[in-house]
């Protein structure tokens, strides 16, 4: 048993940043990892679903340059695709590895770790020895893991996760995909465009429920004309092993028949496991530890960040606790995390860049807006680039027209919220945007015809 000043559990998107920041204040820390170094976004999340979806972005577009005269006959490796996916996937987790290792008053314990009282910890490393520390504080950062949803026989189907489908070595012929979420649709599309027969079954009449229903429709749109079937207010009831792939019957009696089945149905907080009733530390009825505005938990010397903490779940905005954590421990009260502004951008070709108010909320909460809206197409960059897919929606306030939100379904749209994130943050209005001068044809360019009023 060794004594930290500091043990974080949960090499995640806070964690690592975290426990060398408290390292390097010259205070011993303990981080302790189950599994790979760098949590869900750099191993099963974000490093390789992106380096997967602009690899095939690029065979797409490769494909589809007839009209300027080219005609493209290629053959695809998935093997190789995949390979390369776990490459950069493995580089980054090593790279945050050796940043741990490299760090002075900083130990990495490999094991799983779970609390005895609010003092100590016991963790159960890979060699199954059990090792016990204690710490003055505790930052747990062990966030969250697929929900599997109720269906029967569907864990006896051997069902795809964000967790396993990176392993795949063959490229399914078909897939069924439960969930019409963010990792739903950006596997829909990308396993669609290299020829899998791609269905998604979603229990809601909405695919990404929370956005606009008329972005919703043009961004299912996209996703049909290039194959993928939906299944919208359909549950699925029942899965079966076959002698060639697997069966899903949805309620209504409808079956599907693919080759797997992945689950993207929301993710679940990693609360069970942890010990916290010895800790005292509480837990909300979602099993998502309950925490202050400053991350801290029932019980004063413990914190909880990222996902498990109920943050909005994005890499960001976990990594955003951290810095609301190194804050408060280098001057407190001087950050929190209310009023936290919550950009995202679901990497579907063309993206969908959001942030702030959207008419769905506004109408909701009762709220007065003006909006502006136009067409990709009538951006001259996106026409040039041949991809004027989709449009750009911006409510603004009223009277000052200060930016309240952006949805920008685009080529880039990521890339552009960003662009108006920034003139939200900075108080610059829309009138102002409308006479900047943007250098052209850049895609924000398209904001001075957007704001004309
Ligand atoms: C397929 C996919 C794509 C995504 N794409 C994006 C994207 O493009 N952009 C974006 O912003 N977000 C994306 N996300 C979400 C993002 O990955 C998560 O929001 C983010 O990783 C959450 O970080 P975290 O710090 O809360 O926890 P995590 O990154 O999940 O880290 C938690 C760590 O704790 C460890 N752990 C758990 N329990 C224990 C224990 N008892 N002892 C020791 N260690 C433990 C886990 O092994 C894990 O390493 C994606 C997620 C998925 C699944
Ligand atoms: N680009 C990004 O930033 C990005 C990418 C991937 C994931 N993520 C994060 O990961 C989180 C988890 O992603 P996700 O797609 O698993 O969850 P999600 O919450 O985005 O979507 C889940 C979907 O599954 C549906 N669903 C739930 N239970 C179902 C059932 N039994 N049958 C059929 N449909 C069902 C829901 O109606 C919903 O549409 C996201 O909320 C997001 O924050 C972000």
């Amino acid at each position: 048993m060794a004594h930290f000043k500091h043990i974080v559990i949960g090499s995640g998107q806070a964690g690592v940043p975290l426990a060398i920041f408290l390292a390097n204040r010259g205070e011993s820390t303990l981080i302790i990892e189950k599994d790979k170094v760098g949590g869900t976004c750099v191993n099963t999340g974000c490093t390789p679903s992106k380096t997967m979806h602009e690899a095939i972005r690029k065979i797409y577009h490769s494909q589809h340059i007839e009209y300027a005269g080219l005609t493209v006959q290629s053959s695809f490796d998935f093997g190789k695709l995949m390979k390369h996916v776990r490459d950069i996937r493995n580089t980054w987790s090593e790279g945050s590895t050796d940043n741990i290792e490299n760090t002075e008053n900083l130990t990495l314990a490999r094991g799983r770790a779970h609390f005895i009282d609010d003092r100590t910890v016991s963790i159960r490393g890979f060699n199954l020895i059990d090792e016990q520390h204690t710490a003055d504080f505790f930052y747990i950062n062990t966030g969250a893991r697929p929900r599997m949803p109720e269906v029967e026989g569907l864990n006896s189907v051997g069902p795809l996760t964000n967790r396993n489908i990176f392993e795949l070595t063959e490229q399914p012929k078909s897939l069924i995909i439960i969930g019409g979420g963010y990792i739903g649709l950006e596997f829909a599309q990308m396993f669609a465009r290299i020829g899998t027969s791609v269905s998604v079954v979603n229990h809601g009449d909405k695919i990404v429920g929370r956005e606009d229903d008329d972005i919703i429709e043009l961004l299912q749109k996209k996703l049909e004309e290039e194959g993928v079937t939906f299944y919208l207010n359909k549950s699925p009831e029942k899965a079966t092993k076959e002698s060639n792939g697997v069966s899903l019957t949805l309620e209504g009696g409808k079956t599907l028949k693919a080759d797997k089945i992945l689950v993207a149905a929301g993710r679940i907080p990693n609360s069970d496991h942890l010990g916290l009733e010895a800790a005292g530390i509480n837990v909300n009825d979602k099993g998502v530890i309950e925490v202050n505005e400053v991350l801290g938990t029932s019980i004063e010397h413990i914190y909880a960040l990222g996902e498990v903490a109920g943050t909005p779940q994005f890499t960001h905005m976990a990594y955003d606790d951290y810095r609301v954590v190194k804050a408060n421990i280098e001057k407190p009260k001087v950050r929190n995390t209310l009023h936290r502004t919550v950009p995202y951008t679901l990497f579907t070709d063309p993206h969908l860049g959001r942030f702030g108010l959207n008419e769905k909320e506004a109408k909701k909460k009762n709220l007065d807006y003006k909006l502006y809206e136009m067409p990709m197409s009538s951006v001259a960059r996106a026409a040039e680039k041949n991809e004027p897919y989709g449009k750009i929606k911006v409510l603004c306030d009223p009277q000052s027209e200060e930016i309240l939100g952006a949805s920008i379904l685009g080529v880039d749209g990521g890339e552009m919220m960003t662009v108006l994130q920034m003139a939200c943050s900075g108080g610059i209005t829309a009138p102002q945007l409308q006479e900047y001068i943007f250098a052209h044809p850049l895609l924000a360019e398209g904001f001075n015809n957007l704001f004309i009023s």
